[in-house]
């Protein structure tokens, strides 16, 4: 995914955010292509949202360039942000007013007409619930509603900000499905999470954020593909860690990670000539979780 194939949806150039002496963004780049979800990826207070924000003309960047579908987010904002859906912290709705007139509203700012309405309540999936007022709806049904309104006039991206976060299995599992198939009827995704597992099911590309940087940017096929990772059961797990420096514990468990066949091999005759009792050795895919555990370590 990405490259020069696909046309280029947004373009982040040297963005710095500065609030006081505080420098929140220090010169991030990233683009984002046509039909990919990239995940934004960092602990708290790394900038996740901040970035978001100025993505969204939330906040004025200090410094850089945002371009979103060819049109500068400064000099030609109106025309940018048309092409972007937002849904970003606590959905905000009009707690005495039902989902239907939420659809309303919007169709009619967005000059959307009816059928719209309609195609976007069905996505929705509210059913009943169109009819009442949202301060009676669960989290689920409210995160739901935003979705849809964020989707009304089909967006070129979408910007999500943490969007599992309340939500039960069957919820995650549902908004799983409903932003695949955003994404693959044509609009790109910028989402931010701390659920890894959920990351590892969507993204197609992955951007690492600390203390307000762009650490790292992965494709997910790359970051399951590159390394392998062996989980060991050994008779001293801890003096392992000291002989293999590509070793470590995660849940009490040992694992070790080869980035070729000959570090595997040599890992083993160390193992061997040390007198290790190597009880098993299996190999398991590298996920996003453990990817993260090593890049953030120290
Ligand atoms: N308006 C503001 N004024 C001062 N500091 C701010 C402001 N907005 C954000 N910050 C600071 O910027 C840093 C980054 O915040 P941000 O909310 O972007 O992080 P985040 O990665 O989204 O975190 P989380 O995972 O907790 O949501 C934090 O240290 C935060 O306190």
């Amino acid at each position: 995914m990405g490259g020069n194939l696909y046309m280029e949806i947004l373009k982040v150039e040297g963005v710095s955010k500065q609030i006081k002496n505080h420098r929140i963004l220090d010169n991030i780049s990233f683009s984002i292509f046509e039909n990919e979800i990239v995940g934004l990826i960092g602990p708290n207070g790394a900038g996740k949202s901040t970035i978001m924000k100025c993505i969204t003309g939330l906040y004025h960047m200090s410094e850089g360039k945002i371009t979103i579908c060819g049109y500068d987010l400064k000099s030609d904002s109106s025309n940018a942000l048309k092409n972007i859906g937002v849904s970003i912290e606590y959905p905000s709705l009009y707690p005495e007013l039902s989902g239907h007139e939420h659809f309303k509203i919007m169709a009619n700012w967005k000059h959307l007409d009816s059928k719209r309405i309609e195609e976007m309540e069905q996505f929705s999936d509210l059913k009943d619930g169109l009819y009442r007022a949202t301060e009676h709806y669960s989290m689920g049904m409210k995160q739901r509603l935003v979705l849809a309104l964020a989707m009304m006039s089909k967006p070129k991206l979408l910007i999500i900000d943490e969007p599992t976060n309340g939500l039960d299995p069957q919820a995650i599992f549902d908004l799983r499905n409903k932003l695949l198939t955003i994404r693959n009827e044509g609009t790109s995704i910028l989402l931010s999470s701390h659920q890894l597992s959920e990351l590892d099911k969507l993204a197609d590309r992955a951007l690492f954020i600390k203390s307000g940087k762009l650490i790292k940017e992965k494709n997910m096929d790359e970051l399951r593909q590159n390394h392998s990772i062996y989980r060991l059961e050994v008779s001293n797990p801890k003096n392992v860690l000291l002989l293999l420096k590509n070793s470590f514990i995660k849940e009490h468990i040992l694992y070790m990670q080869c980035d070729s066949k000959e570090e595997f091999s040599k890992s083993l005759q160390i193992l061997i000539q040390n007198d290790v009792l190597v009880y098993s050795l299996a190999e398991v895919h590298q996920d996003l979780e453990t990817y993260y555990k090593e890049l953030y370590k120290g």
